[in-house]
């Protein structure tokens, strides 16, 4: 008999990989417990520099490994606690007080990003890292040059929350499933966002097909308005009502974790560096985009309207002057 065999069944048959959220406040500990839920990673590692809280956190999820799928779950205000993550999630940085646009946020995020990509990076050379922290567009072309990592491996969550929000909405509306709502929010992660209608689908039903054939008035030019309108507006009427927003940000990111550790070249609205995407530069902006363990892979080149293509178009020049004031 071999004695060697069950024990290296045991380490192939064990997940290895390693998730890192940095900051572990709203958003960083309910991604945590969202990725915990969903078995996305062997190891969850917490870093704050608020030592007390990550401490607790890492201990409360901890007493819950039991029933989930088996993880380790560490929490430190030493950032070597991130070393070696397959996976980083930047979610550290203040979050909109009620009132406040993302955009706001801008100096003091890419201020606390200078502090902490480089030693993150210096721990975690290899991880595929997603920010979170708004404003997202422009934190994620700031941390590009910050941290001087590829354009594939560092990108940000962009509009898969705005997607989901938009999905479901749709989706209320007709009255059908959301998983099979397929539709875009493509921009800013913020105000200048704009939904792609052109290329959204119900079921196998093109969605504006739906709006000419399906129910009166099923998704007219001013539904579809006030569905926009809606979805733009969420994060605010959330924060306003509970002081953040954590679940389907913590759902959201997730899903993007998922799709890079399980290498699915899947297609996620994420946020990364655009090159000459309709004739749109240096800027990084979401469109959606084929995620997998390498990271961002290729940007689809969806059909656009004239007006979608007007709106991608304002989104990026907002995202690239706002950049540009801080330096970038
Ligand atoms: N991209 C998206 O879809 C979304 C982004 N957000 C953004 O996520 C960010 C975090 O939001 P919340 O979790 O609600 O804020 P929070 O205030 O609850 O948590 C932020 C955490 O960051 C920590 N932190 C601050 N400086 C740090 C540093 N140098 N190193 C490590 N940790 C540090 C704080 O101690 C705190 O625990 C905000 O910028 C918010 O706007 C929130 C929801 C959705
Ligand atoms: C806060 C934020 O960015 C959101 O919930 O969309």
């Amino acid at each position: 008999m071999n004695d060697a065999a069950p024990a290296q069944l045991d380490t192939f048959s064990r997940r290895t990989t390693k998730l890192a959220v940095v900051g572990a406040g709203a958003v960083g500990s309910t991604l945590a417990y969202a990725a915990l839920m969903r078995g996305a990673a062997r190891t969850v590692a917490l870093y704050d520099v608020n030592a007390a809280k990550v401490q607790a956190e890492a201990l409360d999820l901890s007493h819950g490994v039991q029933f989930v799928p088996e993880a380790t779950v560490v929490g430190s205000d030493d950032i070597s606690v991130c070393a070696d993550a397959d996976v980083v999630v930047v979610t550290a940085g203040a979050k909109q007080r009620p009132g406040q646009s993302r955009i706001d946020l801008a100096e003091a995020t890419i201020g606390l990003m200078r502090t902490i990509l480089p030693p993150l990076v210096e721990v975690a050379p290899n991880a595929i890292y997603i920010m979170v922290t708004n404003p997202v567009d422009v934190v994620t072309y700031a941390s590009l040059q910050i941290s001087g990592l590829p354009a594939r491996q560092l990108f940000g969550s962009g509009t898969v929350l705005d997607s989901s929000r938009l999905r479901y909405l749709i989706a209320d509306h007709v009255g059908v499933a959301v998983q099979n709502v397929h539709a875009y929010i493509a921009g800013e992660h913020g105000d200048t966002e704009i939904p792609l209608w052109d290329s959204a689908s119900i079921g196998a039903v093109p969605l504006l097909e739906w709006a000419r054939t399906g129910p009166k008035g099923a998704f007219d030019a001013s539904v579809r308005e006030e569905i926009a309108h809606e979805v733009v507006n969420s994060a605010y009427r959330i924060i306003e009502g509970k002081g953040a927003t954590n679940y389907a940000v913590g759902l959201a990111g997730t899903r993007i974790i998922e799709a890079v550790l399980n290498n699915e070249h899947s297609i996620l609205p994420v946020s990364s560096l655009l090159d000459d995407y309709f004739g749109i530069s240096d800027v990084c902006l979401s469109v959606p985009t084929i995620v997998g363990r390498r990271g961002v892979y290729d940007q689809l080149q969806v059909p656009l309207s004239d007006a979608e293509y007007d709106g991608l178009k304002r989104s990026a020049d907002k995202l690239r002057a706002v950049a540009r004031q801080f330096g970038f």
